[in-house]
């Protein structure tokens, strides 16, 4: 079996060697003639599958993105062609969550009683939204979902429509780019939906760039009555609207579902979708390929509150500032917008990193956000 994947997948040497013969490619510089004899391509999100990738795949089997999102491929050319395909589903979910918890804790540093007493409205209950609303509500944060989709096939949870949403503290979207059909996403928040929002709220896009319009976000923006923005994701990416960086409160290059864990996920999730296809074994576990995370020393901080110490220990895991710091420092073309998220640091999720807590009991909700007590520290 001839396996193409995609050079951004981390492990990907070590899981799909043992499946067939196995080569990467890079995304900018793949080909059709590249798919010849090819029987299953393995791609992230930066490799468009369609008609002209796959003109030439005279062998192709299956194809598999290791992404959470799969609007890069073309599902319907794929199913006229009878190939299957597969994405990694919730593969980074918890990357996308904890990414929100450092924004949230960004805007709220110095008024985290104010955090305590907001509401988030979740736009999108599916993996990342589930796993955002349960971190948050470990926290005694009041949440809203909306999710029109689940709720219309029965989904028991309480749901609020999106201008209930529109009303919240906080909005924090993560709904797939849909363009027709009975729920689009295109556009959910364009001039009008932006007019309804103010200055005191807070608008997060960690999902797609396209559910936002970035001109009529420009524009509102520089009329000066838009809410705080925290941008992962943009329009047309690569080829952003520049002007809008300086003008977001947090800037930084899709990378909120970059954690090592969440792309690992990926890579092993179509290890183990491509052993159930082709009815082979599965031989390597998830853990066998992830370094030990370094400890957090955590014992320092006993005098500070139970939502200071959530705070410390969210920024010292993952501070979102300093990514943005560097993205607005470094993005202004095309090139830089691919070349900063090849070559994104490494970043833990907080469910690998050990507290050093000595004999000091920090608060219970670090552990309900997945942090863990080191070994020889009284664990929750
Ligand atoms: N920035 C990143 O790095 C990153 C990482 C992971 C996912 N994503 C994006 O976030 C999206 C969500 O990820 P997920 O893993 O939670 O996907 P998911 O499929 O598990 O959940 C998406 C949810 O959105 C709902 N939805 C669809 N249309 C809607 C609408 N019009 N209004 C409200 N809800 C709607 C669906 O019913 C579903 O429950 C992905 O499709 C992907 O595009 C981005
Ligand atoms: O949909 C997803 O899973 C995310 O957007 C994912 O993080 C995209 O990452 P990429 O494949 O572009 O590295």
């Amino acid at each position: 079996m001839n396996i193409l994947y995609e050079d951004s997948m981390p492990y990907a040497q070590h899981y799909f060697p043992k499946l067939g013969n196995a080569r990467a490619f890079s995304s900018h510089k793949i080909v059709a003639d590249d798919l010849q004899d090819i029987d299953v391509l393995l791609v992230r999100s930066t490799t468009k599958v369609n008609e002209a990738l796959l003109s030439k795949a005279n062998k192709l089997v299956f194809v598999g993105t290791a992404t959470a999102g799969s609007d890069h491929l073309d599902k319907g050319y794929l199913d006229a062609r009878f190939i299957p395909w597969t994405s990694a589903a919730g593969c980074n979910a918890i990357a996308v969550a904890e990414y929100v918890l450092s924004c949230l804790m960004l805007r709220y540093a110095n008024e985290l009683d104010k955090l305590v007493n907001s509401t988030v409205g979740i736009v999108g209950a599916g993996h990342v939204g589930t796993a955002l609303n349960k971190r948050l509500t470990a926290l005694g944060i009041q949440t809203k979902l909306c999710d029109p989709p689940l709720q219309q096939q029965g989904d028991p949870r309480e749901f609020v429509s999106l201008e209930q949403i529109c009303r919240c503290d906080v909005i924090s979207l993560h709904v797939p780019f849909v363009d027709n059909g009975p729920h689009p996403t295109q556009h959910m928040f364009d001039s009008e939906r932006l007019a309804m929002l103010g200055p005191e709220q807070l608008l997060i896009n960690a999902c797609r760039g396209e559910v936002i319009d970035n001109q009529a976000l420009y524009h509102c923006i520089q009329q000066g009555r838009s809410p705080t923005i925290m941008m992962d994701v943009w329009e047309n990416e690569p080829n952003i609207l520049f002007d809008l960086i300086p003008l977001v409160d947090v800037a930084t290059a899709h990378i909120a579902g970059h954690s090592l864990e969440g792309k690992a996920r990926g890579t092993f999730m179509l290890y183990q979708h491509l052993c159930q296809h082709f009815g082979l074994e599965e031989t390597l576990t998830f853990a066998s390929c992830l370094p030990h995370a370094t400890a957090l020393q955590f014992d320092h901080l006993h005098r500070l509150s139970p939502m200071e110490q959530v705070r410390e220990a969210i920024f010292a895991t993952y501070n979102v500032a300093q990514d943005s710091m560097l993205f607005k420092q470094q993005v202004n073309s095309a090139d830089a917008f691919v070349y900063s998220r090849k070559h994104y640091a490494i970043r833990r999720e907080f469910a690998s990193v050990p507290l050093i807590t000595g004999n000091f009991n920090p608060t219970e909700a670090l552990y309900r956000l997945g942090f863990r007590a080191s070994e020889g520290c009284p664990a929750k």
